[in-house]
């Protein structure tokens, strides 16, 4: 894969990856995101041109959508300056030519008093409208970025989950939320430049084809040196940008190891300082060595490109100079052309730089497009019919293969569950158990076979209505920086009837959590991240206990439980599962490796590589001579206070 080095010339990657020691930076591979930059280093200014009313037609389309009356006032008030830009390049040359005609000087300026005012008006009329545009546009640009970062999270909060296992989509997701995102914003700021340059152009350009055609060709010729460096110099600027990029990603990380309270006691004990420093420095050393060849490289571009354009100013200075001398144009008229040389040139700069950079953005906002596009495909259409819940889920020979793997993680597994009952999900790390659950939970559909609500396909069913009778408390669980009250009530915010369910409080007294939270500074308002100003954090096995109240606190009428006590002491493990006791109201999905927590379970599925390969109650099970009483037996003799040999598999 080629990369971009230093002076941002497109390198083979070992050596861009080596730094001057020879030792190498292997994370320092471009991310795929990159190859826009690229596309746009490689592309002609004029075929970036050329893709301009599609993508300005892109850009007032969002802007509208997202507040029309910023867009017009951005748009049409820098076309009315432009307007009054060429009022008073046109009043100028009224000016100029009253105070160059023949007479006392006193009654010229009186003559040009009426067109001094209106170049006066005119000019403060634009300088007003420029700023209210500017403000308008400063407006407009915000709210653009927050409604292109709210569809985006609408979009990541909504697909399925399995979205989230396909590597692409998060590939995907992750260069848009790097970028992306915001390029909507850009787009727009960079179309409000670019009109604004153009007006400006055609203004002064009007101004000038009055006052002598001629210098309208000479202008735009003297133009092209100085557009030419505006490129390069953009180009190159952005060529460094992109091969920082991935430096800065490893210093970013880099950075986050060195001052992070997580990695503190880790970076301590391993004594890891001078490594991370070392790397630091190194990455460090690149940059310097980078910026300087940008600044080298760019002076002299600029050196050139000033010469260039110093000397095209010249030629047209000499051909104004001629055109005054032959009689083409009258002194004022040459003055006023001065002025609108200028002008012109200033507009045909920011013309140029705007296109550049127009380009650069519809690149990757192309990608934030794509990546929704690719969302809306990973997500589950609203329709359905709505559902009251179920007295029996029945699954029928489902089967879930994760993408990129051959094998399924749950092979054609049938079994009916009650509403009332405990089940347990038993089996050996890696054998579907948590996969099942999902698929249980109506997390994960399946790649094959039916899952049914009272003999309903839930397919059929409305997502939104399926998932609300359903509560999971998750193996991997997250620990949200929320207070106490909020982690518990954010499993079901939306409560209709408050006091319908159990409260906060009942929730947490559930999982044995309340006198805990009752300790906390703040109790229930306590915010758990300690990142933040008065945060608290709570130790593992007291956030699984918040984690099990918050499913609690949902309330729904199937509980999936994967491994509710993994880090739970024994009493709190008791509470927990005291809790989770048959109830006629709920059907209870359990997973645990502590087999002793299950064994009143109503039904317990033995899984092994995907499959069921057992199924009964615990006495049933210890009766057959299968996996259950192996794996049984194996746990209960670690609890027996014998100096009986350990089972072979031990030994
Ligand atoms: N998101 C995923 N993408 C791809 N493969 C996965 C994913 N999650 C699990 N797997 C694979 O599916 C198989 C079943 O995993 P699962 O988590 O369901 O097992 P489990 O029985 O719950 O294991 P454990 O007891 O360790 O929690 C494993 O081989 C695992 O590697």
């Amino acid at each position: 894969m080629e990369t971009v080095t230093r002076a941002g010339q497109l390198a083979d990657p070992d050596e861009t990856a080596a730094d001057a020691d020879g030792s190498t930076f292997p994370e320092l591979e471009d991310p795929d995101w990159m190859r826009h930059a690229r596309e746009v280093v490689q592309t002609s200014f004029w075929a970036m041109a050329r893709r301009l009313p599609r993508l300005v037609r892109e850009a007032i389309g969002v802007a509208w959508a997202t507040s029309r009356r910023n867009t017009i006032a951005s748009i049409g008030l820098n076309i009315t300056a432009g307007v009054m830009t060429t009022f008073g390049l046109l009043a100028t040359t009224t000016v100029l030519t009253e105070l160059f005609a023949a007479g006392p000087t006193p009654e010229r300026i009186r003559a040009a008093l009426p067109a001094l005012l209106l170049t006066a008006s005119a000019m403060t009329a634009r300088g007003t409208l420029t700023i209210a545009a500017g403000w308008a546009q400063a407006r407009l640009v915000p709210q653009v970025n927050y409604r292109s970062e709210l569809r985006m999270f609408d979009a990541t909060t909504t697909v399925d989950l399995a979205a989230f296992d396909d590597a692409g989509f998060a590939e995907e997701m992750d260069r848009v939320r790097d970028r992306g995102m915001r390029e909507a914003a850009s787009i727009v700021d960079n179309t409000v430049n670019l009109v604004t340059g153009v007006v400006g152009v055609l203004a002064t350009a009007a101004a000038l084809a009055l006052i002598q055609p001629i210098l309208l060709a000479c202008l735009l010729l003297a133009t092209v040196p100085e557009a030419i460096t505006v490129v390069r110099v953009a180009r190159r600027q952005y060529l460094n940008l992109l091969s920082r990029t991935t430096r800065r990603r490893r210093m970013w990380m880099l950075a986050t190891l060195m001052a992070n309270r997580h990695t503190a006691a880790e970076i301590r004990a391993h004594q890891m300082r001078e490594f991370l420093l070392g790397e630091y420095r190194r990455i460090v050393a690149f940059e310097t060595r980078a910026d300087l060849d940008l600044v080298r490289s760019q002076t002299t571009t600029r050196v050139l490109g000033a010469s260039a354009s110093g000397l095209a100013s010249v030629a047209v200075y000499t051909v104004l100079a001629g055109l005054l001398l032959t009689g083409w144009v009258v002194l004022a008229a040459a003055a006023a052309a001065l002025l609108a040389l200028q002008a012109a040139h200033a507009s045909l700069k920011t013309t140029v730089v705007a296109t550049s950079s127009l380009y650069e953005d519809a690149l990757y906002y192309q990608d934030y497009r794509d990546f929704l596009d690719r969302a809306s495909r990973h997500t589950r259409p609203v329709e359905g019919q709505p559902t009251a819940g179920f007295d029996t889920i029945e699954l029928d020979r489902v089967s879930l293969r994760y993408p990129d793997s051959d094998i399924p993680a749950v092979d054609e597994v049938s079994l009916t569950l009650r509403r009332g009952q405990v089940i347990a999900l038993v089996g050996e790390n890696g054998s579907g158990k948590t996969t099942l659950a999902k698929l249980i939970a109506g997390l994960y559909r399946p790649t094959s076979g039916v899952i049914r609500w009272d003999g309903v396909d839930t397919s059929d069913l409305n997502p939104h209505s399926l998932g609300s009778h359903v509560a999971v408390m998750a193996q991997d669980w997250w620990k949200f920086p929320f207070t106490a009250g909020q982690n518990i009530l954010i499993g079901r915010h939306d409560r209709p009837t408050p006091g319908e369910g159990p409260s906060i409080e009942d929730a947490a007294r559930a999982a044995a959590v309340h006198e805990i939270v009752l300790g906390l500074p703040h109790g229930y308002d306590t915010l758990l991240d300690r990142e933040y100003k008065d945060g608290h954090d709570l130790s593992g096995g007291q956030w699984q206990r918040l984690v099990a109240a918050r499913s609690m606190y949902r309330d729904a009428a199937l509980l999936v439980c994967d491994e509710p006590s993994a880090a739970l002491d024994a009493r709190a493990e008791h509470a927990v599962f005291q809790h989770l006791r048959r109830r006629p109201d709920k059907l209870i999905v359990l997973i645990t490796h502590r087999l002793a927590n299950i064994r009143h379970a109503d039904q317990i599925f033995v899984m092994r590589e995907g499959r069921l390969v057992q199924r009964g109650n615990h006495d049933e099970l210890m009766a057959e001579d299968g996996l259950y009483r192996e794996l049984f037996d194996l746990q209960a003799a670690g609890y027996l206070a014998t100096s009986s040999p350990a089972p072979a598999s031990l030994t």
